[in-house]
């Protein structure tokens, strides 16, 4: 019988916290809120039991369900909302019948809230729970057909189409959907959590001028987390010392030479991210010789340290951020 923490339901291993979000039971006080954002038509149009118009009646219905559910131990349905300013973005649920070994997951982002990868991190960190704390077989869902930025949420999190279709009831719009099934099986889990943890070595260096800014390179279009704003370096090579990798990536990166005596240690990142984790030496380099030029299609900008926070980065550097603003000031 899946879904059982002893006599005590699911309450206990509430709220969830991921690297940006805290998924947290909703409270009637949250009922505006979901109802605006839920109410919104490019969101309840991808889900069979958001009513549309949505008034307040069936949120309110919906958290004392959720209640129940944590009550009996048959799943977990939160509120996904911001770590950082606590503002709601979505929900996600992930229920078992007391008789089923898998679970069903389902999930909605608010508009504003889109492009963010919220529901891939929600989604991650709540199928995680499942396989973790509860007693789960495997997990599915299903989308739409036209839903593609759900079905990418899906992929990353490792649910794979099986064959299967579901016929999935959409009371609130009064139909029947038919949609492909996509699944997690404990044992592809368990694979891709071993690759999570595969560790991954890269080296990074903060460049700082004389006027005390750092150098800050955008990934270019074609690399992951393309976009992002991030410390000059890359992966150690094997049989290579940090100290020579940096040394060659700043050289085919930027086109300048640094000597190991220059690189003086700062911090580190340590990030597990979806399919490995990463663990990146921070350097300070205020000594180098030529000029940093952009040698691999990224853009460069030199940043004072308060306004570091204004460049997107990558999840593992934002730890970093107020290391290198008690270094070098504002
Ligand atoms: N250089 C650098 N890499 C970083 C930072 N933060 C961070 O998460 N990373 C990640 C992005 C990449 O996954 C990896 C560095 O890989 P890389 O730059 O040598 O190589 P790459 O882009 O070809 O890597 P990839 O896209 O194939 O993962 O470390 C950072 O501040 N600087």
């Amino acid at each position: 019988m899946p879904g059982r923490l002893g006599g005590t339901g699911c309450a206990a291993v509430l709220p969830v916290r991921t690297d940006r979000l805290v998924l947290r039971p909703p409270t009637p006080e949250d009922v505006a809120d979901v109802v605006a954002l839920a109410g919104d038509w490019a969101v309840a149009r991808h889900t069979g039991d958001i009513p549309h118009p949505l008034t307040d009646a069936p949120i309110r219905a919906w958290i004392g369900t959720t209640r129940q559910t944590h009550a009996d131990g048959t799943g977990v349905s939160v509120l996904i909302t911001e770590a950082e300013t606590g503002a709601i973005a979505g929900a996600v649920t992930i229920a078992w019948h007391r008789h089923w070994p898998e679970a069903e997951l389902g999930y909605w982002v608010g508009r504003p809230f889109w492009g963010r990868g919220y529901a891939t991190e929600a989604v991650r960190a709540i199928t995680d729970l499942g396989f973790a704390t509860f007693d789960l077989a495997g997990v599915f869902s299903s989308t739409r057909g036209d839903n593609t930025a759900s079905q990418r949420v899906l992929d990353k999190v490792g649910l794979r189409p099986d064959g299967g279709v579901l016929e999935v009831p959409a009371p609130a719009r009064g139909d029947t959907w038919m949609q492909a099934r996509r699944a997690l099986t404990r044992d592809d889990w368990v694979r891709l959590r071993a690759a999570r943890a595969r560790m991954v070595l890269v080296v990074a260096a903060a460049l700082v001028d004389p006027d005390g800014r750092v150098l800050l390179a955008q990934r270019p279009e074609g690399k992951t987390m393309a976009g992002l704003w991030e410390f000059p370096g890359g992966k150690v090579a094997t049989g290579e010392t940090p100290e020579a990798a940096l040394i060659r990536e700043l050289r085919e990166e930027l086109g300048v030479d640094a000597r190991a005596a220059c690189l003086a240690p700062l911090t580190f990142a340590s990030h597990a991210y979806a399919d490995f984790h990463l663990l990146m030496p921070l350097y300070i380099l205020r000594n180098w010789a030529g000029t940093p030029t952009a040698r691999e299609g990224q853009a460069l900008a030199w940043v004072r340290p308060a306004r570091l926070r204004d460049y997107p980065m990558p999840a593992a550097d934002r730890p970093l951020i107020p290391v290198l603003q008690d270094l070098l000031g504002g």
